[in-house]
């Protein structure tokens, strides 16, 4: 006889080790229901499991895909923040699986190349911050439904293969040891998919070297280049008409251009009546602003738009309205950490702020499956792109001024955070130099603020910065000091035009951050070693430079103990010149010399 779901997940259970967390997972139940309920972690429909969500359980041992294979109905699994480790289990032994996602545990070794053959449902792969080595399978680039693939953090090696799906929402490969161009079908990705990887070369980073030709060869060469980046360009924006559009195209065959509200819902409420057999709410667009002309937002939804990038939690688009404004949506997939109302009540929270130095959320869209956040389009990019990106020979460099002035900006912008978001533990969350809008005249605007509570807690834990400190790495604490850490790896980027996780020395560990980086070069260094050259400034300005390193520094102190409080790191920035005269350069080498800023340089880490 067939062996029952019971006994198959039991068996299944047996290959596990550090399995407390599965208590529920006997046979005084049934996986599915029954009487208290179902199993922890399965994921039913119908009857039928249909996923197995184990996260964060600790769970160790073997991940026995021979006996998983006997469940017909599984689609999806989910082993991340585990302790797993050795080879990656047989993932294609489960051929008809949509999603797996194995982030944040310890595997390792070399990922064969036809890991993944022949797993035509295969949308969504999740291998992050493992110890997967050798090169990126081959398989994986010919999946023809890939949607999401996160690689990041592992010692991938080699050239990144050339992917078929034109699909790809959501790409990251940033931290390994890859190296040559970056294929032509993963051009339009964001710059940080790539970043720490210290031999990649061509768009979005920085171009490949060419081999030293006659010029006129070379000028051909940067005829092809500008060519091929044009296509891209025209490419994107005939593939991607809108957010919504978008997730029809993925979905079915033959999209409309354009849908309306109305006929979005339909389409939706279709899609997940097929994919989940549960009758799904019908969605809405809340606006956060009275000023808001909500007509034109009303036809937000069948607006044309354009893909500016996918981040951690989604992607974003830009649309342009009737009225030939430009909003931002941003679509979040891992919100439903709280309930309808929670989320409403935060969300009219985060609207009520207002100040010069934050981006302020103008409408919301509300679906139980699938949130959209509305802000105003900024025309001059972000602050990444202004330090990392490509830049046209006639626009120039961030000089000190504007750095001084950008970084006072964010201070200031933190702070009221930090007031007005008082039960926040860190208020940003999430601030990151790609999280920094620049208007015209160089204000910066804070953007992905105070949504931690919103943010699934495993994904968060993932994936927000914020997360990433040293005291959360080490001991799982996040505290009010965390945001500082960020804004103090934010400072020293923006002083060395460095990407923080970008491999700074031959031969040092890719996790080697910025700080440590700055630390480990002596103070008479700096200024030919770490100041990014572009940022220009005089002799006067040095001191100035210098006196803000030791602050992005200080709020990059590990231990959490020594490390200022944002009070203190605001302060300490206020005081910084931006006036550059003689005066200022003698007042300001005064009191170097002196207390109170000698503190600064007492500090022992500044030795
Ligand atoms: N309102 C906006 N105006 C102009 N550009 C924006 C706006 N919001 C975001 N962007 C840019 O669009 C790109 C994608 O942004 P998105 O927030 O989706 O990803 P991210 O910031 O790279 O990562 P994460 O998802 O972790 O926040 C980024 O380059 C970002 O700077």
């Amino acid at each position: 006889a067939k062996p029952s779901q019971s006994e198959i997940l039991l068996e299944f259970k047996n290959s596990l080790r550090n399995v407390t967390a599965l208590g529920s997972w006997n046979t005084s139940t049934t996986p599915c229901g029954g009487s208290p309920g179902g199993w922890v972690g399965v994921i039913c429909i119908n009857g039928d499991v249909w996923g197995l969500q184990l996260e964060g359980m600790g769970l160790m041992g073997t991940i026995d895909m021979d006996t998983l294979a006997k469940l017909p109905h599984l689609r999806g699994i989910s082993f991340m923040n585990n302790h797993f480790d050795g080879a990656i289990p047989k993932i294609k032994k489960l051929s008809a699986l949509k999603s797996v996602f194995l982030s944040n545990n310890q595997f390792s070794g070399e990922i064969e190349d036809d890991a993944f053959s022949g797993m035509v449902s295969l949308k969504k792969v999740h291998l992050a911050h493992n110890k997967f080595s050798g090169g990126v399978p081959e398989s994986l680039a010919l999946l023809p439904r890939i949607l999401e693939l996160r690689l990041e953090g592992n010692h991938f090696k080699g050239q990144i293969p050339e992917f078929r799906a034109t699909q790809l929402q959501s790409f990251n490969i940033s931290n390994n040891n890859l190296e040559g161009p970056i294929p032509e079908s993963l051009r339009k990705m964001e710059l940080t998919s790539f970043s720490g990887n210290k031999n990649l070369c061509g768009a979005p980073l920085g171009s490949c070297p060419r081999p030293k030709k006659p010029t006129t060869l070379m000028m051909v060469v940067v005829g092809i280049v500008v060519a091929l980046a044009l296509s891209a360009i025209i490419v994107a924006f005939i593939l991607l008409r809108c957010s919504k559009c978008q997730t029809t195209l993925v979905q079915v065959e033959t999209p409309p251009s354009k849908v309306t509200c109305r006929e979005l819902d339909k389409v939706k409420l279709q899609e997940s009546n097929t994919e989940s057999g549960k009758k799904v709410e019908q969605g809405k667009l809340y606006y956060l602003r009275n000023d808001e002309n909500k007509c034109d937002l009303k036809d937000l939804l069948k607006a044309s738009a354009e893909i500016l990038g996918s981040g951690y939690f989604g992607s974003s688009y830009k649309a342009v309205l009737v009225n030939g404004s430009s909003v931002v949506v941003k679509r979040f997939r891992h919100m439903n950490n709280v309930g309808k109302e929670e989320f409403q009540e935060h969300m009219r929270r985060l609207g009520r702020l207002n100040h010069p130095n934050l981006l302020p959320f103008v409408a919301y869209y509300y679906r139980e499956e699938e949130k959209l956040l509305v802000t105003d389009f900024i025309d001059n990019g972000s602050l990444a792109i202004h330090l990392h990106g490509n830049h046209a020979r006639d626009q120039p460099r961030l000089d000190w001024a504007t750095r001084l002035k950008i970084i006072k900006g964010i201070a200031k912008g933190l702070a009221y955070l930090y007031t007005e978001l008082p039960t926040l533990i860190a208020p940003h969350s999430h601030l990151k130099s790609s999280n920094v809008l620049l208007s015209k005249s160089f204000t910066p605007l804070l953007t992905d603020y105070g949504l931690v509570p919103l943010i699934n807690q495993e994904i968060a834990q993932a994936l927000m910065v914020a997360y990433k400190s040293p005291e959360y790495k080490q001991h799982g604490r996040i505290t009010k000091k965390t945001d500082v850490w960020s804004f103090g790896t934010l400072i020293l980027e923006i002083l060395t035009g460095k990407f923080p996780t970008q491999n700074l020395q031959q031969g040092q560990a890719s996790d080697t951050d910025l700080a440590s980086w700055v630390n480990s070069v002596s103070q008479e260094e700096w200024e030919d070693e770490v100041f990014d050259k572009e940022m220009g400034g005089t002799t006067n300005s040095k001191w100035e430079m210098v006196k803000l390193l030791k602050i992005g520094l200080a709020c990059c102190e590990g231990d959490v103990g020594k490390r200022w409080d944002m009070k203190e790191a605001v302060e300490k920035i206020e005081e910084l010149k931006e006036k550059d005269s003689e005066d200022d350069f003698y007042s300001s080498y005064a009191s170097e010399m002196e207390s109170p800023s000698r503190q600064l340089s007492d500090e022992p880490s500044f030795s």
